[in-house]
């Protein structure tokens, strides 16, 4: 058993829309395919990934490095012998070898967007669901039936007015979401009350209602709109200062006294235990969204789940960003409290299989083995392309 090839394509997830801090009029993302001498049903096994929105395509850096360094090891070295299957475990150490710690920057994605295509080839292998796998090895064999998750929208777009941001948020409720999220921060304190107001319209009450400033704001603007927002009671206040300003995130919570949440723009298990460290973030109501996609992939989501399990934190407290698949299985396999999805932007990257409808803010797991893309016929289009 052995892996192949690997290869990368640099796909576009441009729109017009955008957050308080870029737009994403050139966004790409890298897809991978991981292409396996394991045949299924006459096939090749192929385990797909991609990184999800906000890096762009690491192919650059797999090119340069990460590949290479898998396909030139002795295949043995990347066995599992146990369960008879890839070790993705010896394949990250693989991955990372003759990398120093520390500036975790873009390699992090590189590595993250391999990983979920070598869990994707190990559960098609196993020929199970990655959440069941993961459930079965790691937690007892339990896994949640069903993930809760949120609508993630509201961005700021050209010539988009209240009206349009209602209908888009009427359309997710309709979807079956009750959840929903919105941009704030890149227009002033005044107009964000005003279209968080039209949106409470909609949704009915702070709580169905979370707002995101990426990261935004310096700490006065931080606490300026903590002030106006907790009268609302939202379901959370997402980065609201740079994601690497601990001091800022914890000053906030003296400011603060509802949800919190932050931590996609950390980027390994010791960024995560900084941000629980020194953040200020309190395991009884806050949310940290660490996303495996960006953050060398799952092999290290285990090391930062250790990191919070040690600080005190339940898994629970898990909502990842990136609203992908992957963690959609990890969520129901290691029993995190949520995944984030996006209805609409980023396709068809963004989004889960085609046929599970999302109920009153739940959605059901696909059956088939591995991840799932092969349930998402646009997305599996794109992968089956990189593989060709
Ligand atoms: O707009 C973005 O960069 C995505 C984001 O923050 C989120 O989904 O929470
Ligand atoms: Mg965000």
């Amino acid at each position: 058993m052995r892996i192949i090839d690997i290869r990368e394509k640099t796909a576009s997830i441009a729109s017009p829309i955008a957050n308080a801090y870029i737009d994403f009029s050139k966004m790409t993302c890298s897809v991978v395919a991981v292409v396996t001498d394991v045949i299924r049903d006459g096939k090749p096994v192929i385990g797909y990934g991609f990184n999800s929105n906000g890096r762009y395509g690491q192919g650059a850096l797999m090119r340069d490095r990460f590949i290479n360094r898998v396909l030139e090891a002795d295949p043995e070295s990347l066995i599992d012998r146990e369960n008879d299957n890839l070790d993705p475990f010896a394949i990250w150490k693989t991955l990372m070898t003759n990398e120093k710690p520390g500036g975790h920057g873009e390699r992090s994605v590189a590595v993250g967007t391999i990983d979920m295509a070598v869990w994707d080839a190990v559960a098609k292998i196993a020929g199970v669901p990655l959440w069941k796998l993961l459930a079965d090895r790691y937690r007892g064999g339990v896994a949640d039936k069903k993930v809760w998750v949120y609508a993630a929208g509201g961005y700021y777009y050209p010539g988009k007015d209240h009206k349009q941001l209602q209908d888009e948020m009427r359309s997710y409720l309709d979807r079956g979401y009750k959840v929903v999220k919105m941009k704030i921060g890149a227009a002033s304190l005044d107009e964000d009350l005003r279209r968080i107001d039209a949106v409470l319209d909609v949704v009915g009450d702070g709580q169905y209602l979370a707002v995101d400033a990426n990261g935004r704001f310096d700490l006065e603007t931080a606490v300026a709109y903590a002030k106006a927002l907790r009268p609302y009671g939202l379901f959370w206040y997402e980065e609201a200062g740079d994601p690497l300003d601990y001091a800022l995130q914890a000053e906030l919570a003296n400011h603060y006294e509802r949800p919190m949440a932050t931590g996609e723009n950390l980027f390994s298990h010791q960024d995560a235990r900084n941000l629980l460290r020194h953040g200020g973030m309190r395991p009884d109501r806050d949310w940290v969204q660490f996303d495996c996609a960006l953050s060398y992939g799952l092999v290290e989501y285990f090391r930062t789940l250790d990191v919070m399990k040690g600080l005190g934190w339940s898994s629970r407290r898990v909502v990842p960003h990136g609203g992908h698949q992957m963690s959609l299985n990890i969520a129901a396999g290691l029993h995190l409290g949520g995944n984030e999805s996006y209805p609409d932007v980023f396709q068809p990257f963004g989004g889960f299989a085609d046929g599970i409808a999302v109920e009153d803010g739940y959605v059901g797991l696909p059956e088939i083995p591995g991840v799932g893309f092969e349930e998402k016929s646009a997305l599996i289009k794109v992968m089956r392309e990189v593989a060709a």
